[in-house]
């Protein structure tokens, strides 16, 4: 699956509409069993959720949205095919987390990529099952430390993290994702699933038991006026970045 929404491939109601659409397409074709998420922006995995989405909308778009990007979490970590995430440019906040929730991780080693969950530098607190991930990739130590400073870590410095399971350079980066799809591939489909099931399902079930107070606790948030404050900064800040 290849993201193509430039110019960042930001994670807006419509893209991750359409994800999921296209996640459950490949979920019930039976001779799918394995999917490798890459973008065909240049220099861009994903800029993570869309900001606009966020600010200055109503309380029930806000709801919407969050169920959304709820329900591709919901559906990418639960999912029973092998998911390799090609990451082939930066990747902040939910690009990460869609990285985060593959079940394995290339990235092309490129000193200029970054990739993390920088929630805290947005004014803005990653939600319990965003850490969750992070945590169950990283072990609690690393993922205190990145979340509490927002960090965004360099290609090499997420690789010596355990952010990313492996780093090549650009050209290599599909030869690459399509041998780790096959290694994956070689196992029985149900010793590998019912595996992956019962590493996932406690942080999965987490979500779906407080799915609705999880939607609550996100609109009361970004309703905020302090926290709408923050960002329409952050997007004043990207915009003057570029003059
Ligand atoms: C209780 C729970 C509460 C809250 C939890 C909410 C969780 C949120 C998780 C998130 O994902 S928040 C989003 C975090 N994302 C970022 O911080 C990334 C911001 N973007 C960048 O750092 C850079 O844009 C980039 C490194 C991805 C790419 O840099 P570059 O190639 O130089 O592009 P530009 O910065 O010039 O951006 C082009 C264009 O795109 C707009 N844009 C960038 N990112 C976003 C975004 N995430 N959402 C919406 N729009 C975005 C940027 O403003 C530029 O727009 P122009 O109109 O100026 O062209």
């Amino acid at each position: 699956m290849k993201f193509k929404s430039p110019p960042v491939n930001s994670l807006s109601l419509d893209f991750i509409t359409e994800f999921c659409i296209g996640l459950e397409k490949l979920e019930n074709n039976r001779e799918c069993r394995g999917v490798i998420f890459t973008s065909a922006v240049p220099n861009i995995f994903s800029s993570g959720l869309d900001i606009t989405e966020m600010c200055g909308k109503s309380m029930e778009h806000y709801a919407e949205f969050w169920r959304a990007v709820q329900e591709m979490w919901l559906r990418l970590y639960g999912s029973n095919m092998v998911t390799v995430a090609a990451v082939n440019g930066s990747s902040p906040a939910g690009g990460c987390l869609i990285a985060l929730t593959c079940d394995y991780r290339i990235m092309v080693e490129n000193p200029k990529f970054v990739i993390g969950l920088n929630e805290a530098q947005l004014g803005i607190v990653a939600p319990f099952w965003f850490k969750d991930t992070f945590v169950n990739t990283v072990g609690h130590r690393v993922a205190e430390r990145s979340l509490q400073l927002g960090s965004l870590h360099s290609a090499s410095e997420a690789h010596r993290l355990g952010l990313v399971d492996e780093l090549v350079p650009e050209v290599k980066l599909q030869e690459k994702a399509a041998a780790v799809m096959a290694q994956w591939l070689a196992l029985p489909d149900h010793a590998r699933q019912l595996t992956k099931s019962m590493m996932r399902k406690a942080v999965l079930d987490r979500l779906v038991a407080h799915r609705e107070e999880d939607v609550q606790n996100f609109v009361n948030f970004i309703s905020k006026e302090s926290i709408q404050k923050s960002l329409r900064m952050y997007m004043e800040m990207l915009k003057k970045k570029k003059r």
